[in-house]
């Protein structure tokens, strides 16, 4: 794990465990008897801490996490190199993040190649840098940056960080060769100021101010999560406490954190977004399929999400032909994409030289003639089976044989859509979330006939493009969106049966989620809905009128349907559950109109209102998610509940401390949430969802654990 050598005086400590170099038990063996040995050979005047591989360490390994630890600790570990009789190097390359920056600042000297980076990490995984980062980081690089670079996790590039004082030296060439030599340079000076330990935290009289100034900020920007305030608190420490306090200090911190739920959760989002990214499918998975390459591309529909799509692919360098049926629809696309392009410029999301690239590369037209060449095709146009089809089929007619062609459906079963074409198996599901340039959820979503070579392709542009692609199999909603149907339809049975949109929306914001269900339909428009909801009567053959109360034999609540006929579409029009400052605001306030609205209704109806606990009003909504999330489980839609969860994380924002709707209800017992479905399913009968789903049921009655339950998945998905 740890590769001891010497090259004339300099001893050189390789740390060999693929793939990032986590400093697990091994790593730290390695490391302390490297040191020692080191320190004992009479060859060696100083010695070199450098990664194998593609990485100095970057990190503890979270794997070891909440397991019995195991010495040495990496701080043992650390003093031991702080107090090493001979000067130590850190080479850095790669990511030197975590325990890896710290092993780094214990260290005499670093240096590092340009394109390296370091950070801590930690405060994404609900943690704080446990072996002194906080206490030394600040000593380093002042109180406000150590602040913000703790708290955010932000992994900081070699330059940037030689100008924080972090790194000596930025070196090029081959690294151990320059770390050699730089090795032997150091023999001859005194090391012993070199130490952290002993520095004084610059402008420490002015801790207060810092830290009041990081506290507002964290607070406001990782509203919820409780680690980023500790991080704070650990490096008000070290301007406050002695050295040894304040490594006390960030231990008690350090140790409570991992203690909390919110750790634990976090970590599991940590490797459910990486364990997504092990797909498979009936005949082919991450393994065996190679994806075609992607040098062209296309967008049908210059809407809203046909933009934004633009967007993501414009600023990963692809070219994109945006094709609309006529220039007035064009041209405000185009307007769209630039604005949206600008504002990103503007906070910082994308550098002016993105943005005039992106600029190049797009090439809008009316044309079905130019796009006849592209590698990929998405389209993006209303969310409507015919008119679908009919893009479907002018797509296979223009397009070369090797043109993956994906749709941006949102509900529609992808097997229809294909089935207007002569290539099904190039046909696949690329479901944004909107805003599409800012959600980083990407639902591939294979049909009947998808190949894995399609599902490739479309996976890896999702990495491509900054988005966690998550692949599911077709059905009408596919994932999210069928779990996201009982959520939103309870929110708003909840409102006619007595609730207010505020109660429910502030049950929902106190949970973590970034808006309520409300404001999110005002946001996205009650007018969408509506149609969306005549869609879905057509597919079934029927129609909405003001006494429909049940649609496709479930219950229905023509709510939305009253607000939209008021014209309060919400946010756009100024009005909808809520009322705004002005057309397009976003300071919503309760409206004694809207709440005229929705007591006409119930009065209309015969409906006594009642009043309803914040418990129910969490349970109905989040519980029934959870049973869909079963089901879809059940009916193989998706391999995992790390699917599940990660989607949501990313498509609806959910609390990452949480975990995931599935992690969560792993949390809060299955037992116990299995029971409240089946007590709602007896008081609130005329919903599907409420139906005790059968995988939910053996799962809980077993005691199964959440790592066991991806094993039974219906084995018919693969
Ligand atoms: C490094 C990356 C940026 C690389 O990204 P890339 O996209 O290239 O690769 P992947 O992300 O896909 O990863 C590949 C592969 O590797 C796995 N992996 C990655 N990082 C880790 C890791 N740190 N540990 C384990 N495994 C890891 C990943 O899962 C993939 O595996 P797969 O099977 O899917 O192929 C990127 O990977 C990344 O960002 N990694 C995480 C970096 C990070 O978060 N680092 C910080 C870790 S936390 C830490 O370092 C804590 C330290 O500060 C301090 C700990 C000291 C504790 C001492 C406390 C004293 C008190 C305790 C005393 C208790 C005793 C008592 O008193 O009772």
């Amino acid at each position: 794990m740890v590769d001891y050598s010497v090259n004339g005086s300099v001893a050189v400590l390789m740390v060999n465990n693929p793939p990032v170099n986590a400093l697990g038990h091994a790593v730290r063996v390695g490391l302390k008897t490297g040191i020692e040995r080191g320190a004992k050979d009479s060859r060696v005047r100083s010695i070199i801490i450098i990664g194998k591989g593609q990485t100095f360490p970057a990190g503890a390994d979270i794997r070891e996490f909440g397991k019995p630890s195991k010495e040495p600790w990496l701080t043992a570990v650390g003093n031991l190199i702080k107090t090493c009789s001979k000067p130590v190097v850190a080479a850095i390359h790669g990511t030197c993040l975590g325990g890896g920056l710290e092993i780094a600042l214990f260290s005499h000297y670093r240096i590092a190649v340009s394109s390296a980076r370091v950070g801590f990490p930690e405060v994404t995984l609900g943690l704080l840098p446990g072996a002194g980062g906080s206490q030394r980081l600040s000593r380093l690089t002042g109180l406000p940056v150590a602040m913000e670079m703790i708290s955010s996790g932000r992994h900081v590039p070699a330059r940037k960080a030689k100008e924080y004082g972090i790194i000596d030296e930025i070196v090029s060439g081959d690294l151990l060769k320059t770390a050699l030599k730089f090795a032997q340079e150091v023999q001859s000076r005194p090391f012993k100021d070199r130490c952290l330990r002993y520095k004084v935290v610059p402008n420490a009289d002015r801790v207060e101010e810092y830290a009041s100034a990081a506290l507002t900020q964290v607070k406001k920007k990782y509203k919820g999560f409780e680690a980023p305030v500790a991080c704070v608190q650990a490096v008000r420490s070290s301007a406050e406490l002695s050295y040894e306090e304040g490594m006390k200090r960030e231990r008690d911190l350090f140790l409570q954190l991992g203690q909390s739920g919110q750790a634990k959760a976090q970590q599991y989002a940590f490797f459910a977004e990486r364990a997504v990214t092990k797909w498979q499918m009936p005949g082919g998975s991450y393994k065996t399929a190679k994806p075609l390459p992607v040098r062209s591309t296309a967008v049908i529909g210059a809407g809203t999400m046909g933009s934004g799509i633009a967007v993501c692919l414009l600023s990963a360098g692809l070219p994109v032909y945006l094709l609309e049926q006529n220039e007035k629809f064009l041209q405000s696309g185009v307007k769209l994409i630039e604005s949206i392009m600008a504002g990103s410029v503007k906070l910082g999301k994308v550098s002016m030289e993105t943005a005039k690239r992106a600029a190049t590369l797009l090439k809008p037209t009316l044309s079905y003639d130019d796009i006849k060449d592209v590698d990929l095709v998405i389209e993006a146009v209303f969310e409507n089976l015919d008119i679908k089809k009919e893009v479907f089929s002018k797509l296979d007619k223009i397009c070369k044989p090797s043109a993956i062609l994906c749709t941006n459906t949102s509900t529609i079963d992808i097997n229809r859509i294909s089935s207007a074409t002569s290539r099904p198996e190039k046909v696949v599901g690329t479901h944004f979330f909107a805003p599409a340039y800012h959600m980083k959820l990407l639902e591939n979503i294979y049909g009947t006939k998808t190949s894995p070579e399609a599902v490739a392709t479309v996976m890896k542009l999702g990495k491509t493009i900054n988005k966690v692609p998550v692949l599911v199999k077709s059905c009408h909603g596919f994932l999210a969106n069928r779990m996201n149907a009982p959520f939103s339809s309870e929110a708003i049975f909840l409102v006619e049966e007595g609730a207010s949109p505020q109660e429910v929306d502030q049950v929902n914001e106190d949970f973590g989620m970034p808006m309520g269900p409300f404001k999110v339909r005002d946001l996205s428009g009650i007018d969408i809905s509506w149609r969306i909801n005549r869609e879905v009567a057509k597919v079934l053959g029927t129609s909405i009128t003001k006494e429909t109360r049940f649609l496709g034999g479930n219950r229905y609540c023509g709510l939305n349907d009253d607000f939209y006929d008021k014209g309060r579409y919400g946010r756009k029009t100024g009005k909808g559950w809520y009322l705004y400052e002005k057309v397009g605001g976003k300071t919503a306030v309760a409206d004694p109109e809207a709440e005229e609205i929705i007591n006409s209704y119930r009065q209309s109806r015969g409906i006594v209102k009642r009043k309803i606990t914040p418990q129910e009003i969490f349970e109905r909504q989040f519980y029934s998610a959870i049973n869909e999330g079963f089901r879809i489980l059940e009916e193989g839609i998706c391999n995992m509940p790390e699917e599940i969860d990660i989607s949501w994380i990313y498509g609806f924002s959910y609390p990452k401390y949480r975990g995931g709707p599935m992690f969560y209800a792993s949390q809060i017992g299955l037992q116990r949430v299995y029971d409240r479905i089946c007590h709602y399913h007896e008081t609130c009968p005329y919903s599907i969802h409420w139906v005790p789903n059968r995988l939910l049921k053996k799962l809980a009655e077993n005691n199964v654990p959440f790592t066991q339950w991806a094993n039974h998945v219906s084995k018919s998905k693969m």
